[in-house]
């Protein structure tokens, strides 16, 4: 699946601002690009790719401090890493994990939910839609090592993975917390979410906002496993080779056809769901709360 209009034109702008994959990476002399030894690390701005093409599998670390939020050039870029490691047929599966200490993602950047005009709004919320759906229907593997926090739009990107494993830490807290903000998650994600862990407790995780930490996590199955945190990689690797080891077309046929409704359902009203959101995330209402939760966030440590 190719970026969306708003998405590509954006990317187009990133690349031409220099945005590409490039080394040297964390101050280590890397061979250039094309140096064709495979095991070059590239990495943009805000995302390293750490390649493995002997075992056909790439680690993506989300690397966009403080919190790894989702801005619109967080998107971008993560979107650009993935297509470039699709588009390459060495690799078959990703795990995605952070670079940020104790944060996998936290969630939609607030800053781009407030005191923005329509069309932003719009621009980013085409973004998050293309991020899901892309992840969602990714022909490759891929698995979650949650090295961190996880709430609303973090969980989001969690819950596209084939799947999760959650980092034993009683902070690392996941779920989809949206209605503790006042706002109201889509129906793709609730789709999502029910066809991870079921009717019943999406409704109560939805209503009351849940975050898990991870025995409950574990126990409601929003996680696929919990383990000690230095054996997060480590277990991530070993779950991912035993999904490599089934023939990619049976799987990717098996997993586009069980995903295809709920991927279907936001691809036929996308541009509804555009309006939806623009209309609701521009209320007064809507906009004080978000606005009193950013400060609230900002004054923490002060
Ligand atoms: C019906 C029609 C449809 C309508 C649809 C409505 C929209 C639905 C959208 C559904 C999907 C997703 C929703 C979201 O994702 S909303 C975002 C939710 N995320 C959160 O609530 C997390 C907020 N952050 C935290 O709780 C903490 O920061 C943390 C992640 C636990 C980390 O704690 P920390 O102590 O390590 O760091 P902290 O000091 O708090 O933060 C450092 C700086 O980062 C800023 N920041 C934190 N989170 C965000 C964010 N999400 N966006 C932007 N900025 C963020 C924070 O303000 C600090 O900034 P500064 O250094 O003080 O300037």
């Amino acid at each position: 699946m190719a970026l969306a209009g708003g998405v590509r034109v954006r990317a187009r702008a990133l690349l031409r601002a220099g945005a590409q994959f490039r080394g040297p990476v964390l101050g280590r002399p890397e061979p250039a690009a094309g140096g064709g030894d495979g095991t070059r690390r590239f990495a943009n701005l805000r995302v390293l790719v750490e390649p493995d093409p002997a075992a056909g599998v790439a680690v993506m670390k989300l690397k966009s401090p403080p919190v790894n939020s989702l801005s619109l050039e967080f998107m971008t870029e993560f979107l650009i890493s993935l297509e470039k490691l699709e588009n390459d047929k060495a690799f078959r599966g990703v795990v995605i994990t952070s670079d940020c200490p104790g944060v996998f993602s936290a969630g939609l950047d607030l800053t781009e939910l407030c005191g923005q005009n329509p069309a932003h709004y719009a621009e980013y919320w085409k973004a998050v839609q293309e991020l899901w759906l892309r992840l969602f229907l990714s022909n490759m593997v891929l698995v979650a090592a949650i090295n961190g926090v996880c709430p609303a739009g973090g969980c989001l990107m969690a819950l596209t993975c084939d799947v999760r494993v959650l980092a034993d830490n009683p902070k690392f807290v996941i779920g989809l917390k949206e209605t503790q903000l006042g706002i109201v998650v889509p129906f793709w994600l609730k789709d999502n979410l029910v066809n991870t862990i079921g009717h019943r407790a999406s409704e109560h995780a939805l209503q009351l906002g849940l975050l898990f930490p991870p025995a409950e996590a574990l126990q409601v199955g929003i996680v696929d496993q919990v383990v000690p945190e230095d054996q997060l990689q480590s277990t991530a690797l070993s779950v991912m080779a035993r999904w490599m080891a089934i023939p990619d077309h049976a799987r990717h046929l098996t997993k586009a056809m069980m995903r295809k409704a709920t991927a279907d359902s936001l691809i036929k009203h996308r541009d509804a769901d555009i309006q939806n959101f623009v209309n609701f995330i521009s209320r007064d209402s809507i906009q004080k709360t978000l606005q009193v939760y950013l400060q609230k966030l900002k004054q923490k440590k002060g």
